[in-house]
């Protein structure tokens, strides 16, 4: 050991009788401190050369002194200190070398600036990492707070528990070892983040087996507590749904009066509905709000995919803590604040009636003539209802109300914490906090983290930690070039923070209601453009614009504009004549040059052309969608079909469609005030409607609502965000749903909607992040090659997306790959590989292990696919469940 370094022969001898104060310690434990202080006490020398310690540094001067050096990250060191003679460095061994770079410990400290004042307490938390013939201090955010290079092995080796000592500016104590496990997967830095307290429903569940025999003991003490301390639903019957009793730390912690403990048993009444995931999840749920799978956190993030039944579990949950709770049978909440987007405020309610009817529990839902002051000024309403919007505006009002629950629906939203939202919920005090998604919740670390810290605040530690700790080394461990240690390192951090949140995130995929739902048959129709679409396509192709773009001469979001044409064209010709016909006279700039581009296109329209009088037959989708409609209307005269575009003037044409064959509508689109949406929606799923359509915008109304009155959804166009047509699609095929559900995504072929298609369904479509709803396409970057080939019109192919597949059939025989092939690529999730999950878009080998037919094909198994194969160049179809027959 360094004599030479030794306080007392650096500093003086005060510095050898330091009393330390360190935080939580008595002040017994000071002598002993004295004790390891001196001699013992190791001197090093580090990178954070602090300005009042320079004795340190200077104190024992040799030969590098002066230079500074750079470590690993390109850190420079401060100049390496003088710690021993040249002669005894040559004299070291080679073996001792050798061991010295395979030395690696890891020690938990507390550290505190090194100084002379008498008393001093401990700064922080720190792991101290000894690695070879250097050490690195890392504080608990991850951050390096001292590092130093070149110290003797032996010095390093013999660092033990207990050791005081200073390094680099810092006085240290040494108070464990860390096990390389901890430090790998960054257990080691968790703090405040708390163990489950309870390991497992199933296991909390067992001590349930004879609840009235230890519960609720009625001793003469708890006298006239008795009656109040019964469950409020006998947890004996062969069904009951009980949930997991509190444990010793629970109860210690929260049952601060010694009430006795009270079973809490779900309400039969919503028991016998309930499927048996819901169960699982309304465990999950009570755990995570009473604070029993993590120490003090008491949030959730229910992300099961789309119709699973989320808001069951969420109204069993409320109206289960509103009545009951275990201790003492006293609820644990009193009021529920439900945040869910506008048009679903209504459906909430709704499914409040439809389990619990409108006795049990009372609800209010704020909207323009219901305002929060009239719940403040309510006795009997318990559970509010509103929307995002509504909420920023009435925050201040809010944040009065004592909530004791909040539930964000469709919460993914919040994935932003510098957004409003985010940060005005954040603002209410309620700690029991639940989010609800459909959507995948782990496919970006940054969102992650924002929705985790929204549930369970500082779970996870500071942002800036949470990047050190598992963001960068997960991503870099990802790098093609990292190094093996990278890579294994950050597998373990991911394999860490999976089983960190797994404690209060849960999410099922559709796999568990399959078999209470009807068969899906899902078709992808090729349509031909018609002859005026070819001619429009193949001159805007032609235009300058296009030219332009296509050599990268057009700023910001030209190639936009060109492309928004296109997709216009697609869907009828008519689009694109009135872009020009009805903006003479525009203000805004991408309308002017939308008009440009289309002006040029009006020459190819015949003369006197009527954008109102549009025919059916200048589009192939429209064409095939008319027919559809027939077909649906002749062979299933009771079942209705949703009609989704992305567009209202799209809608508008497609509602002069259906007043043109006689076929009554309801249209629900951006425009459709937030109050009408639910009635609008119920309308057209009661049996008495008398709608056969139901025109919906997708981006305006698709999350969360439930259309399960019809059983057949056209797709009339495609979004660049596969998100916006999975949640379309799963409007329809959802519990309580009757018939087999017949999908049909329209795409023209060979032209830019199949190469939206292709990105959706490609790798690079799935790597630009877009599984997602809330990016648009005005995000997605495209190269050059990219253009080119989105500006390109492919004439002769049947299905250009199945030539792509490689697939050696010439679609005249029902086609279908051998599903055995290989394995099925698909989105890998940042934290890991995922298990199969049917709101991920469809891949291209997924696709190929669909049917296939050209639409030449002799016997189409399909009499609705028959009735429009004159349109059609070619189908895809899948059919989930069994067969229908049809
Ligand atoms: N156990 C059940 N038995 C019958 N119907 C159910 C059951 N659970 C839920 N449902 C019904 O299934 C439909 C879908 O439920 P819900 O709207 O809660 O889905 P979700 O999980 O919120 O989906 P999304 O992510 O699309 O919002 C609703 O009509 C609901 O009433
Ligand atoms: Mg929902």
């Amino acid at each position: 050991m360094r004599r030479s370094a030794a306080p007392s022969q650096v500093q003086g001898k005060s510095f050898k009788k330091t009393r330390f104060i360190p935080p939580g310690r008595s002040n017994a434990d000071v002598s002993k401190e004295i004790t390891k202080m001196s001699p013992d006490t190791k001197l090093f020398q580090c990178a954070e050369q602090s300005q009042n310690d320079p004795g340190v540094c200077s104190s024992n001067p040799g030969p590098t002194e002066g230079i500074p050096r750079e470590v690993g990250d390109g850190t420079r060191v401060d100049p390496l200190p003088p710690v021993h003679s040249a002669s005894k460095e040559i004299t070291e061994s080679k073996a001792q070398e050798e061991e010295a770079s395979s030395l690696l410990k890891y020690f938990s400290v507390v550290w505190c600036k090194a100084s002379k004042k008498k008393h001093k307490k401990w700064e922080g938390d720190a792991i101290l990492i000894v690695k070879g013939r250097s050490f690195t201090l890392k504080d608990l955010e991850g951050k390096d707070i001292g590092r130093g290079i070149g110290y003797k092995f032996k010095e390093l080796e013999n660092v033990e528990e207990g050791q005081t000592l200073i390094i680099g500016g810092k006085e240290i104590e040494i108070l464990g070892t860390v096990s390389s496990e901890d430090f790998n997967s960054g257990k080691c830095f968790q703090h405040g983040s708390g163990s489950p307290t309870v390991p497992s429903s199933q296991a909390a569940r067992k001590c349930f087996s004879n609840p009235f025999k230890s519960v609720c003991q009625s001793t003469q003490a708890q006298g006239n507590r008795q009656n109040d301390c019964r469950p409020r639903h006998n947890p004996c019957t062969p069904n009951a749904l009980v949930m997991p009793r509190p444990d010793e730390n629970h109860q210690w912690m929260f049952n601060r009066h010694c009430s006795p403990i009270v079973d809490v048993v779900i309400d039969p009444h919503l028991v016998h509905h309930l499927r048996p995931h819901q169960k699982d999840g309304i465990i999950f749920l009570y755990e995570c709000v009473m604070g029993m799978r993590a120490v003090g956190k008491c949030g959730a993030i229910l992300a099961d995919e789309m119709g699973l039944g989320k808001t069951l579990q969420c109204i069993s949950l409320i109206w289960t803590l509103q009545c009951q709770g275990p201790y003492g049978g006293k609820p644990v909440i009193k009021k529920t604040l439900i945040v869910t987007p506008g048009s679903l405020v209504n459906n909430w309610r709704k499914e409040f009636q439809k389990w619990l009817g409108s006795e049990r529990i009372k609800i209010f839902t704020v909207d323009q003539d219901h305002k929060v002051e009239e719940f403040i000024n309510s006795t009997f309403h318990s559970v509010l209802i509103i929307s995002y919007e509504m909420l920023l505006r009435s925050l201040d009002q809010i944040k009065t109300i004592p909530f004791g629950l909040l539930i964000c629906d469709e919460g993914h939203r919040l994935k932003n914490s510098s957004i409003k939202t985010t940060t005005a919920l954040s603002s209410l005090s309620c700690e029991k906090r639940v989010i609800l998604t459909g959507t995948p919740v782990q496919n970006d670390l940054q969102e992650f983290f924002a929705l985790v810290d929204f549930v369970n605040p500082g779970i996870l530690g500071s942002l800036s930690s949470y990047r050190k700790i598992y963001e960068e080394p997960i991503i870099m461990s990802r790098e093609p070039s990292s190094s093996e240690e990278e890579r294994k390192l950050g597998e373990r951090r991911a394999t860490e923070l999976t089983r960190l949140t797994g404690r209060f995130i849960l999410r099922r995929t559709q796999e568990v209601i399959n078999k209470y739902l009807p068969p899906k048959i899902e078709n992808v129709v090729f349509c031909r453009p018609g002859a005026l679409q070819i001619e429009l396509y193949r001159k805007l192709l032609r235009s300058q614009s296009v030219r332009f773009c296509l050599q990268g001469l057009l700023e910001n979001s030209a190639h936009l504009i060109c492309i928004g044409a296109l997709k216009k064209l697609c869907n009828h010709p008519c689009l694109l004549f009135s872009s020009v016909k009805g903006k003479e006279f525009s203000s805004s700039r991408e309308e002017n040059e939308e008009r440009n581009l289309c002006q040029g296109l009006l020459s190819v329209f015949p003369a006197g052309y009527n954008p109102l009088q549009f025919s059916e037959k200048d589009s192939g989708k429209l064409q095939v969608l008319v027919k559809l409609l027939a077909v649906i209307h002749e062979l299933r005269p009771t079942e209705k079909v949703i009609l989704v575009s992305n567009y209202r003037q799209t809608l508008n044409v497609l509602e002069e469609v259906c007043k043109r064959h006689g076929y009554a509508c309801a249209r629900l689109d951006g425009q459709t005030p937030v109050s009408q949406r639910q009635q609008i929606v119920d309308g057209f799923n009661s049996k008495y409607s008398t709608d056969f359509i139901f025109l919906l915008s997708s981006k305006a109304g698709g999350v969360g609502l439930n259309l399960i009155g019809g059983s057949h959804l056209i797709l009339y166009d495609i979004d660049w965000n596969p998100a916006t047509d999975i949640q379309a699609m799963s409007r329809v095929w959802r519990d309580g749903q009757k018939h087999p559900v017949h999908i049909y995504r329209l795409l023209t072929t060979g032209t830019i909607e199949e190469k939206i298609y292709q990105r959706q369904i490609s790798k690079q479509g799935l790597s630009g992040a877009v599984v997602d709803l809330t990016r648009s396409s005005e995000h997605i970057q495209f190269s050059v090659e990219e253009l080119k080939n989105l500006f390109t019109l492919h004439e002769n192919s049947h299905c250009i997306t199945h030539d792509l597949l490689d697939c050696e059939c010439t679609g005249d025989k029902g086609h279908t790959e051998d599903a055995s092939e290989g394995p099925v690529a698909s989105r890998q999730c940042q934290l890991g590989p995922q298990k199969s999950d049917s709101s991920r878009p469809l891949s291209m080998s997924q696709l190929k292990q669909w049917k296939h037919f050209s639409g030449d094909h002799l016997n189409l198994p399909d009499p609705f696919l028959e009735r429009i194969r004159e349109n059609v160049s070619f189908f895809f179809q899948n059919i989930t469940n069994q067969a229908p027959a049809v």
